[in-house]
């Protein structure tokens, strides 16, 4: 690749830059440039109704500021305005922005179209890089100010005239190729035409127009421009990023710390080329250091359906905090820390976000209800664990859930993903519904305390083995040493230890059921077998499990049934 044909921009490099010593503390202005440029920037613009609705959803999360079009360029976009205006569509807590060239025609058009608003952002533009002076321009410093200076004056006059309240903006447009005292030489230009002052400020945007360098540099030309004008208290300092390296997001954080009071963008960063700054992103990225968004972007989904319905075009699986993926982990060293992190979390009841490989906690998002954990051969047994508790509510104990993720994993091997419905008949199948040889038909467990001095309880339990009825006999000292005893009060049974047991309730409530784990070891052998009975009796739900064990027993340690 010949990597020689390309040359790095040299712009200014501030030796005493203060920015990488701030903090973001307080979120900007918002502004959205939705419905202008991530509208000019797709394949099938927006129709009017598609338009009605992006401006609706943009009002319901709480931006100010709506960047609602380009009027002066073709009556889609007049229209759209108009149609704003005369249903009354605009809260009054929102100021519409409108974006022209600085040319006379478009600029007088412009005005028409903001008829009857009491308030309105007018937001002219120039190119002043270098590049575009040259090659598209082709005029001199004095001429390109000129512009600028000649469409703040027109739009200053045609605001005398004008109704409501007209808030100028003004964009060196490829500000990021544009030396940065000749941009400023411009801006202050226009400030000064505009006789802008603490009480009538001017919204300066400095728009990374293509994105040309790492997001340090274009934090340097922010806090230059920021530190070079005349009067700062005259000037709302705004930024436009573009992504084309990829770094609009970073840049625009840094651009923050540099001195930045507004930002301009779009939902999930549509717009020219790779896009502008992902606005949503922002957000979070603050929301998720506990600073207040001042944006509302809890109804994920709705936002991505509303979005992909207008633009036409799919948030990827991947995008932060709203692609469908990102609140997914499918390996296992993940799955369990999440688990882990997230039992912690309820433990700890403090309300702190905390968990391993989860910046943001779902539930905030409106997003609950999809699989955190999902299970494919990447996952191990804290994965498996993790939807068996939260999807279905059982607590396996911690060496059954090594047991059962190797049987889950053979089949994620073969077939891939499993669903948790998969997950679950595979337990029903492998540790709840074993019935050979033995099946339980019924048990009595009688408090003999009174009678015996040395047992407190007897157990009679009926099963079936290989198919025959038997009624088994055992004492203890509680339901499980005296069920455990009556399976090994006869010859015909295999003598067991008991392992581990463990019992919970599946739902809250008092009919209902509980699930018991039982882990049993043969006598004479090493290995051992869990086994899990289900019923709304405790110790039904035990002798079950108990009888699943010794199946399971016959099926993988005897090799039988
Ligand atoms: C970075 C951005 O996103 S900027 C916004 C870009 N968005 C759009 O352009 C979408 C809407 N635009 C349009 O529909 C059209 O461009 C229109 C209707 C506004 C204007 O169309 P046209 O008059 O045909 O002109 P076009 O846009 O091609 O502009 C070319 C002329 O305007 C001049 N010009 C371009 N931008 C500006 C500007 N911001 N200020 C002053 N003059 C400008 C050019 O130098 C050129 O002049 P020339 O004819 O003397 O060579
Ligand atoms: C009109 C301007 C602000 C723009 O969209 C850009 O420079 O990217
Ligand atoms: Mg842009």
């Amino acid at each position: 690749m010949n990597y020689k044909k390309y040359k790095k921009f040299e712009t200014v490099k501030l030796k005493d830059r203060t920015w990488p010593d701030h903090e973001i503390e307080k979120a900007p202005i918002w502004c959205s440039v939705d419905l202008r440029d991530g509208n000019q920037a797709l394949i099938t613009p927006m129709d009017i109704d598609e338009k009605v609705e992006m401006f609706q959803l943009l009002v319901q999360l709480g931006f100010k500021e709506i960047e609602v079009g380009f009027p002066s360029s073709s009556q889609i976009e007049y229209d759209f305005l108009r149609l704003l205006i005369e249903k009354n569509l605009i809260p009054d807590d929102v100021t519409v922005q409108v974006l022209t060239q600085a040319r006379e025609h478009l600029i007088k058009r412009t005005f028409e179209s903001l008829k009857g608003l009491k308030k309105a952002i007018v937001h002219i533009y120039n190119s002043t890089s270098i590049l575009q002076r040259d090659v598209v321009f082709h005029k001199s410093k004095e001429e390109i100010k000129k512009i600028a200076v000649d469409g703040t004056q027109l739009v200053k006059e045609l605001s005398k005239d004008f109704d409501g309240e007209v808030i100028l903006e003004y964009s060196p447009e490829s500000f990021t190729g544009t030396e940065v005292d000749y941009a400023m030489e411009v801006c202050e230009a226009v400030l000064d035409t505009w006789e802008a002052s603490p009480e009538r400020k001017v919204i300066i945007n400095l728009p990374s127009t293509v994105e040309m360098d790492t997001p340090n540099v274009y934090a340097d030309q922010i806090e230059w421009m920021c530190r070079h004008f005349k009067d700062r208290n005259r000037v709302i300092v705004s930024v436009h990023p573009h992504n084309d390296r990829g770094c609009g997001v970073a840049a625009t954080e840094l651009a923050l710390l540099a001195g930045a009071d507004r930002v301009e963008g779009t939902l999930f960063g549509n717009g020219e080329r790779t896009g502008n700054v992902d606005i949503v992103t922002l957000a979070l990225n603050m929301f998720t250091h506990g600073i207040d968004p001042k944006l509302e972007l809890g109804q994920m989904n709705q936002i991505k359906d509303v979005y992909e319905k207008c633009t036409k075009m799919d948030v990827p699986p991947r995008q932060p905090y709203a692609g469908e993926l990102v609140f997914t982990a499918f390996s296992g060293s993940h799955q369990d820390a999440i688990n882990k992190g997230m039992y912690a979390y309820h433990q700890r009841g403090e309300g702190i976000w905390e968990v391993p490989y989860l910046p943001i906690d779902p539930a905030d998002l409106n997003r609950q209800y999809e699989p955190i954990v999902r299970i494919n051969s990447q996952s191990g047994k804290g994965g498996v664990a993790y939807v068996m508790d939260t999807v279905f509510g059982y607590h396996l104990p911690k060496a059954l859930q090594g047991d059962f993720a190797k049987a889950i994993q053979n089949i994620s091997e073969i077939e891939g993903e499993v669903s948790p419905e998969r997950i679950y008949d595979t337990f029903k199948k492998e540790y709840i519904d074993l019935e050979y040889p033995y099946k339980f038909i019924k048990q009595r467990l009688i408090d003999i305390s009174d009678e015996s001095d040395e047992y407190e309880r007897r157990a009679e339990v009926t099963i079936e083995d290989h198919g025959e009825v038997k009624t088994l006999i055992g004492y203890g000292n509680g339901p499980i040493d005296a069920v455990k005893n009556a399976f090994n009060s006869t010859d015909d049974f295999l003598y067991t230890d008991l392992m581990d047991y463990s019992e919970h309730a599946l739902t809250a409530g008092s009919n209902s059921k509980a699930a018991a784990y039982v882990q049993l070891r043969p006598q004479g052998e090493e290995l051992c077998e869990y086994g899990v009975g289900v019923h709304l009796n405790i110790t039904t739900a035990t002798i079950k499990a108990m009888i699943s064990a010794m199946n399971r027993i016959y099926k993988n340690i005897k090799k039988e049934g």
